[in-house]
């Protein structure tokens, strides 16, 4: 057997399948298996041009590959019963990647541990909002405008706008106004926005807003960083705002910071959170949003207080909403979907931190969610590859990397694949 310089066999042969298929048995080993697969497919050919590039040599692929024990292209792929030339892995590669429901055989999972599953997610795209609102150089108007249409191509029914707060406490987001005027043509979206009191929903109203968002915390110490005032206080300036949006038949959304941690307090208890989440419910917020604000838990903490909030919410109002912090963000939104809740938030490119939770970083990515969903077979109605130009869009004009894993690898995919 030869070595190839970068690529280990073993770990050749296993991630490729999983790439290929989508039939990940984790979404996050498999962002980063196709990134590592990425790498290999480009050290591949660089070291066989002869075997990557000729069309019309698929036998004498395989038998080289065999040969040297290289099985990732021709056994993995399926060569040649699915393909029979490099340019059909490339053309696969790029369009299998980019649609929302290419993975049909995942309907046929036996896994109990898949049954649960609704069969569609809602994804709320926050990128806007939570992903621009800490962001160090204020994103002109312009462009925040440019970055919600291309994220309305991708197919997001949902796609939270601006926030309407003091533009003392949160600069980045001075120009809600603006950005609504810049999206009112734009229809069949909703756009909710943040409302922290009475003078932002009006003021919210005024700027044509269809559906607002109040955001109370479970932790006290939190709440009084963020809002300026303690949880009761917070509530009860949700419930005005509640009871304002039932005069204009708005819709009101309910998030809840600190789920499972607090920057200054740590573990939050679930009873609090199902404390909150009732009091929500009970003055008549649409759907719930669970924010694990500094992405802090796991699936240890996240399922006892799902488990606290499902005794007082039922199942269909409620969202989650996780940062990645510690790279936990995508198992926790799985055992949210096992457990039956049907709407995820998540952030394009992964934006997004909260200005009074130092050190949190972004949401989940979308593009890893709707990557993930993609691979067990759920419909979010997403196109990924639309959903990337997004991404490329506003990380180009923020001059950083994406955040996303899914993104990174397929973006080095589609770009091994234009080559062959
Ligand atoms: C709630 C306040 C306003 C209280 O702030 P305050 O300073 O206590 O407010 P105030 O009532 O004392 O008023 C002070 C000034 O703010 C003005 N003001 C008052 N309200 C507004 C308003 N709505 N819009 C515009 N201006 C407003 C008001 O008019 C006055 O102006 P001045 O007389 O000094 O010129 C402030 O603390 C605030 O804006 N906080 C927002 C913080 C925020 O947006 N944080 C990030 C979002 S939360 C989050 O990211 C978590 C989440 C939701 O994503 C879930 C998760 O990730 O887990």
């Amino acid at each position: 057997m030869i070595t190839i310089k970068g690529m280990q066999r073993g770990r050749f042969l296993n991630p490729v399948p999983q790439l290929v298929t989508g039939l990940s048995s984790s979404a996050a080993a498999s962002s980063c298996d196709a990134m590592d697969t990425a790498n290999q497919l480009q050290s591949l050919h660089s070291r066989y041009p002869e075997y990557t590039r000729d069309s019309t040599k698929a036998t004498e692929h395989r038998s080289a590959f065999n040969k040297y024990n290289i099985r990732g292209l021709s056994q993995c792929l399926n060569w040649p019963k699915r393909f029979n030339d490099n340019s059909h892995a490339a053309s696969y590669l790029v369009n299998h990647h980019f649609t929302s429901d290419r993975n049909t055989d995942a309907k046929d999972f036996s896994s109990k541990l898949l049954k649960g599953i609704p069969d569609f997610v809602k994804i709320v795209e926050v990128g806007p909002r939570d992903g621009l609102q800490n962001e160090k150089s204020i994103v002109p108007t312009d462009v925040k405008v440019e970055l919600i249409k291309l994220l309305v191509s991708s197919g997001l029914s949902v796609i939270e706008a601006t926030s309407f707060v003091s533009p003392k406490w949160v600069p980045q987001l001075a120009d809600a106004k603006d950005v609504l005027e810049g999206i009112q043509d734009v229809e069949g979206v909703s756009f909710p926005v943040l409302t922290p009191n009475l003078k932002g929903f009006e003021a919210a109203v005024a700027a044509g807003a269809k559906e607002v968002a109040v955001f109370p915390a479970a932790s006290e110490s939190f709440s009084k960083a963020n809002l300026n005032s303690g949880i009761e206080d917070n509530l009860a300036r949700c419930r005005d705002i509640a009871s304002a949006s039932r005069s204009y038949s708005i819709p009101v959304r309910g998030y809840i910071s600190c789920v499972v941690g607090c920057p200054f307090e740590g573990h939050v208890a679930p009873a609090k959170v199902a404390y909150v989440a009732k009091a929500l419910n009970e003055m008549g917020c649409s759907e719930i949003s669970l924010g694990d604000t500094i992405g802090v838990g796991t699936p240890g903490t996240v399922v006892p207080m799902l488990e606290a909030v499902l005794d007082v919410v039922p199942v269909d109002k409620l969202a989650v909403h996780f940062h990645d912090t510690y790279g936990q963000a995508l198992s926790n939104t799985l055992i949210s979907l096992q457990m039956g809740i049907s709407v995820v938030d998540s952030s394009v490119s992964g934006l997004g931190g909260c200005p009074y939770a130092k050190g949190a970083t972004g949401n989940v990515a979308t593009e890893d969610v709707v990557y993930m969903l993609d691979g067990i077979g759920v419909k979010t109605n997403v196109d990924l590859g639309k959903l990337m130009q997004a991404g490329d869009f506003i990380c180009n004009h923020l001059g950083r990397a994406s955040n996303s894993r899914a993104a990174t690898a397929l973006s080095k995919v589609k770009a091994h694949a234009s080559k062959l």
